[in-house]
């Protein structure tokens, strides 16, 4: 998994934050447990010497290790053909300009439909459908090699049904597999109602695209932002474009199987977007037919769904099994699966959380914090002592000392968390420096100068800095230095450094325009613009923090009021692309909206950590 990017809308100055979650993890672990490709991945090395066709699309890189170029429609198609040959025994030749099957996705849902009828103890002489068989006959070449399975293969578009007729001669299994040339209208309907024959199944890779736009991808919901999809999309607009796109396609097979009922005892379909699924649900439970299920089918970074439902009661599909319910913080890629990991965080964090209306697409909650628990973590695990020291500080806050030697020593303590803290003050603030200009109160220090810098800097954070400045020393501004509020002050100043630090460590990348501004003995973090240059970077924009902002952040108070909550925010968990979920928050009150960031960017380090 990535999380690839966080960023400050726009239109409401920071009061709306989103982070992408984008699904590229390997999907393999999840393929069907029976799937040879599952623990076995194509041995590149070991085709290219069998194969010498094979041989002519592979490069090796520095190290010998052979690569294949999945931009590359040819490339594709020579491994389709070889994975066929090597591992089915199959000869398939596949027409240019013309979808290329990806065997490993292909066989996860043969695998399904072998479960639904072992689950329903269907056996003996089995026979299928496969609606728009392609030029590869893939469905039913894989079927009848592996399980000697029936099938009558339609298909509409002429070149493939040519090229798909072929492949049943070339593997001598015309008694098995039967092509139909079929006409536009109907999915099922022609070729059954004709005939008195009755199936065990169907099965169907519809035609994905609504539109020729679609197929170019001029219309589709891919986010601008998004990467280029991993392998070139092979289908041509004959074969990948039907009215409607498939959600009107399987709705037709919906529709024309209450006419056929039992003549077809299991139906199903993929859908290659998971957005799909809902209205075809919803379709069948408008049409009484309950006894349906969905599935996963996994495979490299893509994803397709299956559904299946039938007439006959003796049907039983599998219990359905998401690839991402593995839980306890292995990353779950559903908008449940993402909003239950955070609540777990939320519940380690004791932020509040209240669910509101939600859909299978978009959930929603409200969160309330009450005081900051999330910031410092990678310190506090580090060092437990510090936990001490902040409890303590706690304490502190409400004794009215005049030891303004101990806020200070306390202070750098918070930034440096050692037994040596102007040291480490110094490498904190040399980290931050060398990321970028910094600007104190108005003024910007180049990053060139960042020694003098750090000095100048630290006399107004009250730091002390190894080498120019003794170990303790008292704020310029007196007159507060001895009191509470200033000491909280102060405290703050130094925390949020530390902040700043981890956030900087946190993004993995290089940050600019790092501008921290302090006013007198309040700290007004304007602009805090973190723009990561790596691809899970984050870009945490222009957040207002002041110290009297940041006060509530320390009050562990016992008093936890509605009015005195640090954070309350909306929290929404969506599926916006079948491969992208984002987590969006928006800000509805408290004392500092810098923490919505905080949080944000806690999400956002916790998920990549169990990704
Ligand atoms: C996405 S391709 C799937 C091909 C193949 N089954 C596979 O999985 O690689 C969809 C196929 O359905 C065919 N097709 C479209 N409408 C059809 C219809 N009404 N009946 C039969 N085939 C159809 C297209 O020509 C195309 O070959």
């Amino acid at each position: 998994m990535r999380i690839r990017k966080t960023y400050g809308s726009r239109f409401v100055y920071n009061s709306f934050l989103k982070l992408f979650i984008e699904l590229t993890m390997a999907l393999n672990k999840f393929m069907h447990p029976r799937n040879k490709y599952k623990n076995k991945k194509a041995n590149f090395q070991y085709l290219a010497i069998k194969y010498p066709e094979f041989r002519k699309h592979v490069y090796p890189d520095v190290s010998g290790k052979l690569f294949l170029d999945f931009k590359n429609p040819d490339s594709l198609r020579q491994l389709s053909t070889t994975l066929m040959k090597e591992d089915f025994g199959l000869d398939v030749v596949l027409p240019p300009d013309r979808l290329v099957p990806t065997i490993p996705l292909r066989l996860n849902y043969i695998l399904w439909i072998e479960d639904i009828l072992k689950d329903s103890s269907v056996e003996g002489d089995i026979s299928g459908i496969d609606v728009g068989t392609g030029g590869s006959c893939v469905y039913p070449l894989l079927s009848a090699r592996m399980n000697k399975w029936r099938f009558l293969a339609t298909e509409l578009d002429d070149t493939n049904f040519t090229c798909a007729v072929k492949n049943v001669e070339r593997n001598q299994m015309t008694n098995l597999i039967q092509v139909q040339k079929v006409e536009k209208s109907v999915v099922l309907l022609d070729v059954l109602n004709t005939s008195a024959a009755t199936f065990t199944f169907c099965m169907c890779n519809p035609p994905f695209f609504m539109d020729n736009l679609e197929a170019q991808g001029i219309t589709n919901t891919r986010s601008d932002d998004r990467p280029e999809p991993h392998s070139v999309c092979t289908a041509s607009p004959t074969e990948s474009v039907a009215f409607g796109g498939e959600v009107e396609f399987v709705k037709k097979m919906i529709h024309e199987s209450l006419e056929l009922k039992t003549k077809v005892r299991v139906y199903t379909s993929m859908v290659g977007k998971k957005t799909s699924l809902s209205p075809l649900k919803e379709e069948l439970r408008k049409l009484k037919i309950l006894n349906f299920s969905t599935t996963e089918f996994c495979q490299g970074k893509t994803m397709r769904w299956g559904l299946g439902w039938s007439f006959d009661e003796t049907i039983k599909f599998p219990k359905r099994q998401s690839c991402f319910t593995e839980t306890e913080f292995g990353i779950m890629y559903t908008t449940e699966g993402v909003a239950y990991q955070i609540k777990e965080y939320l519940k380690q964090l004791q932020i509040k959380c209240e669910d509101k209306k939600s859909n299978e697409t978009k959930i929603s909650m409200v969160l309330t914090a009450y005081q900051n628990t999330w910031s410092n973590q990678r310190k506090k695990r580090r060092h437990p002592k510090d936990k001490q020291l902040q409890e303590h500080s706690s304490d502190t806050k409400y004794m009215n000392t005049n030891n303004s030697n101990d806020t200070t020593q306390y202070a750098a303590s918070l930034i440096a968390g050692e037994t040596f803290p102007v040291e480490k003050n110094q490498a904190n603030l040399t980290e931050i420096a060398h990321k970028g200009d910094i600007s104190v109160a108005g003024e910007t220090f180049p990053v060139e100068k960042n020694q003098a810098n750090l000095t100048e800097i630290a006399q107004k954070f009250d730091i002390s800095v190894a080498g120019n400045t003794p170990v303790k020393r008292k704020r310029k501004d007196s007159g507060s230095s001895n009191s509470l509020e200033a000491k909280i002050q102060k405290t703050e100043a130094n925390s949020q450094i530390s902040e700043i630090r981890e956030m900087i460590q946190n993004a993995d990348g290089s940050m600019d325009n790092i501008d921290t501004s302090m006013n007198g003995n309040k700290i007004k973090s304007e602009s805090i613009d973190l723009e990561a240059s790596s691809s899970s970077g984050v870009n945490i924009k222009r957040c207002e923090t002041t110290a009297e902002n940041l006060l509530p952040t320390l009050s562990v108070s016992n008093n936890q009021s509605e009015n005195s909550s640090l954070l309350k925010c909306n929290l929404f968990v969506k599926q916006i692309e079948d491969e992208m979920i984002s987590i969006e928050m928006s800000w509805i009150d408290g004392t500092c909206r810098e923490s919505m960031n905080q949080v944000l960017q806690y999400f956002k380090n916790k998920l990549k950590v169990s990704a």
